[in-house]
């Protein structure tokens, strides 16, 4: 191939995607382009810094590691170049051509197949590079790569169908990109405009950012100032700047300490929960540093997997400035550290929780299924995250949450257990039979209705002591209590669970006499180990069959039906026995646990017709 050539490239269609949707729909703040251009500078910058402590033969090696700003209102361009690790032939193909992060992509697919132009959330989490396109009619990119050998590269698009990639006259190691700004877009080839942008935020580039010649920065690592020095804008710029987000953070978390390890850290909660927003799982956020030295963008070990919504930074001057990456992963002081931050953050939540309830709810609707994946995954954190959970119970009104400590606050003395009930709905748990016997013993169950809580449940064993049961399962002990109304006398309420027990045959475990009931005449209680309602309509879900589950049936000898059905089998057995499998589906039913709802259509059509012949 002779250098002279022009390659011509098409974008990959989701980069169309974002383009037009660039291009067309997101309006507000154009300037932030600017900042997704210096940042991605100053990330380049960075991974060469650490290149030079691994590599020899760096293209250019004493260029400095800086950013140069110029702007020429004439030609109206605005250039940003760095010294940074520049990029190969391939790297500018796969980089500033497609879209790498597969959060993005999955997310762009989606709101395709919903024929969405979705600039709203689209703009909440940012479009890096391609947001230069805001204001540009052109881009052209000009790079060498730190690698001596490499190729000198000019990449330019107009931002609609593609890009061209040509080889060019000698280049300085790393990247200029030459914006050329659209009509109305002129502003940012104004020096003093361009000035005004950089100074929200170029205090937090570690590296010298000159405009047009003059030095526009003090080079300082805003993580490693005291947090009195800090403002609330510079906190919420920083975070914008570090996590190319748009959006503003819930949570600002700020820190140092000298033992057991010494460490400087400025962690973020976002505003937004992207993995809400249909973007695929996060990848984790939180940057590594060593004396203000880049380490690791995206060190995947440094938190644990279900803390990856955090963004931000962590410095420690106790690693090792020349370990690989590889090897520094699963290195002690990784862990040393994955162990405090989790720790002093999980503590920093519960603070939190208490000062503002209102704000810390807030996180939670948008979090919280971070921190039950936490639950369920690290048994190390799982009480002081079971803290953290917020649920409504039988003694809240709709809508109003509550906390496990609220709950044992409440509870009575000498209760031993939390009691819980997991379902699709509040209403739908109070409409079913089992919260009866709570309520008329003035034990709170918690309700529990988000999707995942059955598996947060099965991994939770039990909060300060005190076991966790589900109060739809077979082995609860509850005490006696003088519940209202005549029960049915010990010989005949015998004879109605046996004869009962003989009738249902084997859909039934056993029938007992129960003291859990209050109104309803039987409930059906599904054994301790069984799948329960939502579990089995998931695994349905997947497509395995399912058995109707062996239930317990408990009578409740004070209802009315009870009474009469005990008389009646000895009058009409036949139809005791059809009452009997009616009682059952219907406890099945409540419980969710019904298999065959036809065959009961059937069964009571037969009841009705015999009820309405009766004179
Ligand atoms: N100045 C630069 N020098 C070297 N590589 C660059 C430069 N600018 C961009 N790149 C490369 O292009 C990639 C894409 O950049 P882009 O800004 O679109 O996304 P990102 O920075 O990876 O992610 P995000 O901005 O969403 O956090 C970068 O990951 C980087 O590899």
């Amino acid at each position: 191939m002779s250098t002279a050539e022009v390659q011509q490239h098409g974008f990959q269609a989701e980069v169309k995607q974002l383009l037009d949707i660039v291009i067309h729909s997101l309006y507000t703040d154009r300037e932030i382009f600017i900042r997704e251009l210096v940042s991605n500078a100053s990330d380049a910058l960075e991974k060469l810094r650490l290149k030079q402590l691994t590599e020899k033969g760096i293209y250019k090696a004493d260029l400095p590691l800086e950013i140069t700003i110029t702007t020429d209102e004439d030609a109206k361009t605005l250039t940003i170049a760095d010294h940074g690790i520049g990029m190969t032939r391939e790297e500018l193909q796969q980089n500033l051509g497609t879209i790498a992060h597969s959060g993005t992509k999955a997310f762009l697919e989606q709101l395709k197949e919903k024929g969405e132009n979705n600039a709203d959330v689209i703009g909440k989490f940012g479009v890096g590079f391609y947001s230069a396109f805001m204001a540009a009619d052109e881009v052209e990119v000009y790079t060498h790569s730190w690698q001596e050998d490499a190729e000198n590269l000019k990449w330019t698009s107009d931002g609609a169908s593609g890009y061209s990639v040509e080889a060019v006259d000698e280049q300085a190691r790393g990247c200029k990109i030459v914006i050329k700004l659209k009509e109305g877009q002129e502003e940012f080839a104004k020096a003093e405009r361009v000035k005004e942008i950089l100074e929200k935020y170029s205090n937090f580039v570690t590296f010298p950012i000159n405009l047009n010649g003059e030095r526009v920065n003090k080079v300082e690592a805003l993580w490693m100032k005291s947090k009195s020095d800090v403002t609330e804008e510079e906190y919420k710029e920083f975070y914008k700047f570090v996590s190319h987000a748009w959006d503003e953070p819930t949570y600002t978390m700020h820190f140092s300490a000298d033992a057991p390890l010494a460490i400087n850290s400025l962690l973020f909660v976002p505003g937004e929960n992207q993995e809400q927003f249909g973007m695929g799982q996060m990848e984790p956020g939180v940057a590594l540093y060593c004396r203000k030295v880049l380490i690791d963008p995206k060190p995947s070990k440094l938190l644990p997997e279900w803390l990856r919504f955090l963004r931000g930074v962590i410095d420690s001057e106790d690693l090792p400035l020349n370990i690989s990456r590889e090897s520094m992963q699963d290195s002690a002081l990784i862990q040393k550290l994955n162990k405090l931050i989790t720790k002093r953050f999980l503590k920093f939540l519960e603070r939190q929780a208490k000062d503002d309830t209102e704000k810390y709810e807030g996180f939670y609707k948008k979090f919280s299924r971070f921190l039950k994946e936490g639950i369920a995954t690290s048994f190390e954190h799982q009480e002081q995250l079971a803290g953290l959970l917020r649920f409504e119970s039988t003694m809240t009104d709709a809508g109003k949450l509550t906390s496990m400590s609220e709950y044992l606050d409440r509870a009575k003395d000498g209760q031993e257990e939390i009691y819980y009930l997991v379902g699709n709905s509040r209403e739908l748990l109070e409409k079913g039979p089992y919260l009866e016997a709570f309520k008329a013993r003035g034990l709170e169950v918690i309700l529990f209705t988000d999707g995942v809580d059955q598996y947060v449940m099965d991994a939770l064993p039990e909060f300060k002591g005190k076991k966790f049961v589900a109060a739809d399962r077979a082995d609860i002990d509850l005490e006696d209590m003088d519940a209202e109304g005549e029960a049915l006398d010990e010989a005949s309420l015998k004879g109605l669970t046996d004869w009962l027990g003989e009738t249902l045959g084997e859909r039934v475990e056993k029938v007992e006499a129960g003291k859990r009931l209050v109104n309803s005449p039987v409930a059906a209680l599904a054994p301790k180990e069984a799948p329960n309602a939502q579990m089995r309509a998931m695994m349905k879900a997947m497509g395995q069959e399912l058995p109707e589950p062996k239930v317990t049936l408990e009578v409740n000898p004070r209802s009315e039906v009870i009474k009469n059905l005990a008389g009646l089998k000895d009058r009409d057995t036949e139809l005791a026995g059809i009452v009997a499998q009616q009682l059952t589906d219907n406890a099945l039913l409540a419980a969710g646990l019904l298999e065959n709802p036809q065959e009961m259509v059937g069964r009571l059509n037969d009841l009705l017709s015999r009820v309405s012949s009766e004179k």
